[in-house]
């Protein structure tokens, strides 16, 4: 078996220090209980560090940016995804998230095209419609100085701009079933998550049933809007059309609806939940920061108040933009990436053995102080233009890294914008709970208990 490099070993260690715990298992067990702080705490150990196994599987944690580097740019050849066996991989399909290799590669660079920057505005068109129906339904509860849970609130609203987008219309049943298919999905991950390597997939319990059922739903509500996509196509080109123009490069062929279906749910589930979490944390530090939110106003106060926010206003909004930056570095919502050693491969001088897990904790590198100054405090401050090089690249990763970084963060930064731009345009939002919030690090990092913010008109 051949065996390649990753950069240097730091000078004169030989064996990668290891979290304690028991004989063989590490102290992996702990993990499950209480990961941030598992992994928070094997961060500080050094820059290759042995957590322990979960059956035949070794985990290891990768800390030094370099060697992160290393990890997410390494030829598929050594390092792949752990995806394909996931119980996601049943949810999206055969789609870009979940291949790997050549075939990844090929689908990657057919859907580039359809997250073009100048797809944005056409996008921005589905997402601001729905934005309105939010800021509606809030009016009432601001004119009578009321609160409301906007956890809730931002949940679904992102779902409805994600699947507006995707479709060019509203299509509001299928947002209930895809609520409905990701929730059985989760919980049945998450029983899943930290089991014994080797439980098949195809057994059948009430969580996977549950799970396949709202999956196989959800499959044929799409397969319905495509069909009738082709039929008559929306005048709003949505992503959906964007899809269906993506081409084979070497047969020019579109896509089938097997194709387009996987897609279709990946764009959701990995466009959805994401942008929904970073949005709820960012009103959390928002509502704890008062004068940060005074100088959001500020730069949303010099756009023109007579007409509604367009495309190109976003671009004005660097301190916004700054403000999304810094929250998605505190609470980066994919904290965990994962990614399994293809063949023995040496990483930091360590060799690592073929199926290894290495895993990468965004949640711990931005809030190491090695790479960020106080990194506990939130500061938009650090990301302003010209100094955002503060950080080593790789410290930064709410997006990913290399080639499989995040396809939809332009989207991404583009919806966080205008929501934020709209609601704060219209309302005041107060934290009466400034308590710490409580972390759920589940396929997300989740805020665990509701936030709820008092609203008033501005
Ligand atoms: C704040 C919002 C978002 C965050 C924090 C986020 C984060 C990430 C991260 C960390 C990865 C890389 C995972 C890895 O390397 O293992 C990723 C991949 C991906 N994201 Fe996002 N994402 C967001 C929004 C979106 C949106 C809006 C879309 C689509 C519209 C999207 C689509 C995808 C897809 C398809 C991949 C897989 C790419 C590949 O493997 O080639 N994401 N995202």
């Amino acid at each position: 078996m051949t065996e390649t490099a990753a950069p240097p070993a730091p000078a004169g260690r030989a064996r990668p220090a290891a979290m304690p715990g028991l004989p063989y298992f590490g102290g992996i067990a702990r993990m499950r209980k209480d990961p941030i702080a598992y992994l928070g705490e094997a961060s500080r150990r050094g820059p290759v560090v042995r957590l322990g196994r979960i059956g035949r599987r070794s985990f290891y944690q990768v800390n030094d940016p370099d060697l992160v580097r290393a990890v997410m740019t390494a030829p598929y050849a050594d390092v792949g995804m752990t995806r394909t066996n996931d119980v996601l991989g049943t949810l999206f399909g055969e789609s870009v998230f979940t291949m790997q290799g050549e075939v990844w590669r090929k689908r990657r660079d057919e859907l580039q095209p359809a997250f073009r920057t100048s797809h944005l505005p056409e996008l921005f068109g589905s997402a601001a419609d729905e934005i309105d129906r939010t800021v509606s339904r809030l009016a009432p509860v601001a004119e009578a100085r009321g609160s409301v849970d906007c956890s809730a609130a931002l949940l679904d609203l992102l779902q409805r701009m994600i699947v507006r987008m995707m479709f060019g219309v509203a299509v509001p049943e299928t947002a209930a079933q895809l609520t409905r298919a990701f929730d059985y999905g989760l919980e049945y991950r998450q029983r899943r998550r930290w089991a014994p390597a080797g439980l098949p997939r195809w057994l059948p319990t009430p969580a996977s049933r549950r799970f396949d059922d709202g999956v196989a739903r959800l499959n044929a509500s799409i397969t319905e809007i495509i069909d009738d996509h082709r039929a008559h196509p929306p005048e709003r080109a949505g992503l959906l059309r964007m899809l269906m123009e993506c081409r084979d490069e070497e047969t020019g062929a579109g896509w089938t609806d097997d194709e387009l279906l996987a897609e279709v749910k990946t764009t959701f589930v990995a466009g959805w939940l994401t942008t929904a979490t970073a949005a709820v944390w960012l009103f959390d530090l928002l509502g704890r920061h008062p004068e940060i939110t005074a100088r959001v106003v500020d730069e949303l106060d010099r756009l023109p108040s007579d007409r509604p926010l367009r495309y190109e206003d976003l671009h004005t909004l660097e301190y916004t933009e700054d403000t999304i930056l810094e929250a998605i570095r505190l609470f980066p919502p994919g904290w965990l990436l994962s990614r399994r050693v293809r063949r023995t491969y040496t990483l930091g001088g360590h060799r690592l053995g073929r199926d290894t897990v290495l895993l990468v904790s965004p949640y711990a590198l931005h809030r190491d102080p090695a790479h960020w100054t106080e990194p506990e405090r939130f500061d938009p401050g650090r990301f302003h233009r010209g100094t955002h090089g503060e950080a080593h690249r790789a410290a930064y990763l709410p997006f990913g890294y290399g080639p499989r970084v995040c396809i939809g963060r332009g989207v991404a930064m583009m919806e966080l914008k205008l929501v934020v731009a709209t609601l704060l345009r219209r309302f005041r939002f107060t934290l009466a709970d400034t308590a710490p919030a409580r972390l759920q690090p589940v396929s997300f990092l989740r805020r665990a208990d509701p936030l709820v913010l008092g609203v008033a008109p501005r």
